[in-house]
């Protein structure tokens, strides 16, 4: 039987942390194909959201609505520090089930960092490498939370490209990122205009 296509929605979503309410009535549905950029300043709510959409955190008020299995990129990697880079990320893939693990580290430009202990990677090095374990999960909704950040020019121009083929595919992907990105259709909205008013902050 096939799946039913993928959806992400979220219904008059309100997160607080800490004493303060960050966003409230936040709205939205992507469909299969859809790309969404979060925009927001520092301290705005990004990854607060990217956390609720993940089921990571309990909202304040509203609900995450989703059909389709999930992967989420964040800061922090899952790779075990002290493997070479093959072997960390092979102990994902196993687990993923990945199909084409060479295929997935030519892809993110890693074959060569293979044998080097994830301890010693670059900043965008190990960004490069979570994406690589996101990738292998083959699920239809992504999150990403500043997958641009410590990446050179080229590499973000990988991470869009994977993520235009994604979607292409009929994959969903919602986007937090202060930088400014460039996919074809992709929607967007800040994170700002969903700010509560001074009074109930
Ligand atoms: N445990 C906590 N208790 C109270 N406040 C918190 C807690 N964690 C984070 N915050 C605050 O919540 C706000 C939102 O944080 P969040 O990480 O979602 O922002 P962000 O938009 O992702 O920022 P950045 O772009 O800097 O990563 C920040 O002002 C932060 O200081």
């Amino acid at each position: 039987m096939q799946a039913p296509p993928p959806f992400l929605a979220a219904d008059n979503l309100a997160c607080r942390r800490g004493e303060r309410l960050l966003f409230k009535r936040l709205s939205f549905r992507l469909e299969a194909g859809a790309a969404c950029h979060v925009t927001g300043a520092n301290g705005a709510g990004k990854t607060t959201l990217i956390r609720a959409l993940a089921g990571l955190t309990t909202p304040y008020a509203g609900e995450v609505r989703r059909e389709g299995g999930l992967a989420l990129l964040e800061e922090r990697s899952g790779l075990d520090p002290d493997l070479p880079l093959g072997k960390a990320l092979a102990f994902w893939f196993g687990l993923d089930g990945a199909q084409e693990p060479d295929g997935i580290m030519a892809a993110l430009r890693l074959t060569d960092l293979a044998e080097v202990p994830v301890r010693y990677l670059s900043t965008g090095q190990k960004k490069r490498a979570a994406l690589a374990r996101m990738v292998s999960q083959r699920a239809p909704v992504w999150l990403l939370d500043e997958p641009l950040s410590g990446l050179d020019t080229a590499s973000q121009g990988l991470v869009s490209a994977l993520v235009q083929d994604h979607c292409a595919g009929g994959g969903i992907a919602l986007i937090a990122s202060h930088q400014p990105l460039d996919l074809p259709a992709m929607t967007s909205f800040a994170i700002e205009d969903h700010a509560p008013a001074e009074e109930e902050a």
